[in-house]
Parts: C-alpha cells; sequence; structure tokens
C-alpha cells in the first residue's frame, strides 16, 4: 500500500489517498506504521476520502490508534497534497472532519503550495461541549491537581479537546511528565490535548504540547488556536499572533467579525514509500 510522509511544523503524519487504496481498520494501521522503529515512524495516519458535503473528507488517527476530530496541521498537508498531486485545480476548498467543514486557503507560488490558511472555524467554549466537568462557560481558571503542582487551566474545543496552562518557561517545563497525567485526568471524560504556553507579548507566545493520544508531538494546529483563544479569553494576548512551536512557528488570527480561528502556517512532503505489512 503507499503512502506519503508530511509534516506541518514537524508534526509528522503518515498520509494515504483513499481514492486509490483501501484501509479496512486504520486504528490498528496507524499504531503499526507509527511506531518509530518496526514501522515507518510518525505521530499519526491520515485518510484522504471523497466526500459527499465537501471537496475532500479527512480521518486522522493519533498514535494509539485513536480517531481524532480535527488536525490543524493535517488539514495544510491535505491542501498541499490534493493540490499539487493533481486532485484539485482549485485553490480553495473545503474537507470536511469530524470537527465539521473546514476551509483551506492554499497560498501558491509557481504551482507549489508553500502555506495554507485554514478556517479553523468557531472555538466551542461550552463545558459539555468540549467536553469538561466543569459548570464554568467559558472554562476559565479551572483548578488541575497534577502530581506536585497545582495548574490553573483554560479549556477550549476546536472540535477536540484542549486543556491550555500558560507557565512562565515552556523550554525547561517538564511537558511529558505533566502532560501524561493530565490527559487522563478525570476532569476531562474525552481525555484532552494539553498546551503549556508562555506569553511573550500581546503578540508572540511559546507553546510546547502533549497530545492526547500521541504524547509530546513538535506542533500541534488545534491546540495552537486554542492557545490564542485561551490567552484572549484571560487578556494576555491580541487576536492574531504568532506561536512559536518546536518544530516551526504558526500565526493565529482569533477574528472578532465572524468569531472563527484561522490559522497559517506551512506543509512539507517528506517522501513516498510502500508499505509491505
Ligand atoms: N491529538 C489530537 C489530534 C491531532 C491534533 C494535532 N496534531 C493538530 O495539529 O491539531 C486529538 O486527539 O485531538
Amino acid at each position: 500500500m503507499r503512502f506519503t510522509k508530511m509534516e506541518g511544523c514537524g508534526n509528522d503524519y503518515i498520509y494515504i489517498n483513499g481514492f486509490e487504496e483501501e484501509v479496512k481498520y486504520p486504528d490498528m494501521l496507524a499504531v503499526a506504521m507509527s511506531e518509530r522503529h518496526f514501522g515507518v515512524g510518525a505521530d499519526g495516519l491520515v485518510l484522504i476520502l471523497p466526500s459527499e458535503v465537501a471537496d475532500f473528507r479527512m480521518r486522522m488517527f493519533n498514535m494509539d490508534g485513536s480517531e481524532g476530530e480535527m488536525c490543524g496541521n493535517a488539514v495544510r498537508c491535505i491542501g498541499k497534497y490534493v493540490y499539487e498531486r493533481g486532485m484539485t485545480q482549485k485553490n480553495v476548498i473545503t474537507l470536511e472532519t469530524l470537527g465539521g467543514i473546514k476551509t483551506l486557503q492554499l497560498h501558491i507560488q509557481n504551482d507549489i503550495v508553500i502555506a495554507v490558511t485554514a478556517d479553523m472555524g468557531e472555538p466551542i467554549l461550552e463545558a459539555a461541549q468540549i467536553p469538561v466537568i466543569s459548570d464554568k462557560t467559558p472554562v476559565i481558571g479551572e483548578k488541575l491537581q497534577i502530581l506536585d503542582k497545582t495548574f490553573d487551566v483554560t479549556c477550549v474545543s476546536m472540535g477536540n479537546p484542549h486543556g491550555v496552562i500558560f507557565v512562565d518557561d515552556t523550554e525547561h517545563f517538564e511537558v511529558e511528565k505533566y502532560g501524561k497525567v493530565a490527559e487522563v485526568h478525570p476532569m476531562f471524560p474525552k481525555k484532552a490535548n494539553i498546551e503549556f504556553a508562555h506569553v511573550i507579548d500581546r503578540t508572540h507566545m511559546s507553546m510546547r504540547v502533549w497530545e492526547r493520544g500521541s504524547g509530546e508531538t513538535m506542533a500541534c494546529g488545534t491546540g495552537a488556536s486554542a492557545t490564542l483563544v485561551a490567552a484572549v479569553l484571560n487578556g494576555l494576548c491580541d487576536r492574531k499572533v504568532r506561536i512559536q512551536l518546536l518544530g516551526g512557528t504558526l500565526e493565529i488570527e482569533w477574528r472578532e467579525s465572524d468569531n472563527h480561528v484561522y490559522m497559517t502556517g506551512p506543509a512539507r512532503f517528506s517522501f513516498d514509500g510502500v508499505w509491505l505489512r
């Protein structure tokens, strides 16, 4: 079975073209192919599929085989994939996901997609919809007891659940120690992606992320979007910021005019391959 490895800010997935390949058990395949020694090595698996309601459909699976409702870095890579592999000639495409239909604006130079702006839709702030155990809406400043520390967490859904924690220094923060416990905290009935963010100034942040189902990744598009929303809700940032992640930079804007979050960033091919198992 043919596959393509791509990455967005270092958040790397295996992409399978569902127009050409049939994948019967994507959850199991995600686990096998994501394994970095006995498989290809990736943060997970992404299927590019036909859609009845949009130009294309995405299904994404984390390294542990769990299915994510949305994946910001993957939608940018799909935009690049379908344009450069001749599956569309459009520079604005729609993508059906479990988190709703997303619109992608492809930025093209000499027939190469050099960046993509994804309309991530409206942030979901109602506790029950995130979901999170809280009677607040929006969920700001909930106390999260993790091991020896108590954190203030702001919870946002971008179609998938996020818990955003602001820290003084992301570089030296023990992301794995605290992230892996927070991911499965009882506060999050469907688990959660946990972002640790540092506000540099009103238009710049740094962020690391412990992803639900994949562990610490180099970047998280929905996580960066949730982090910007959380920072604005807490009065820490303007509505348009650049977020520095381990694997690159994303530009995130939460527009007042339509309440949508827009994410702009890169997408790159790594290699094509054939899975023989
Ligand atoms: N781990 C996430 C899915 C991938 C999100 C991330 N890689 C992104 O770029 O948004 C979840 O289970 O909700």
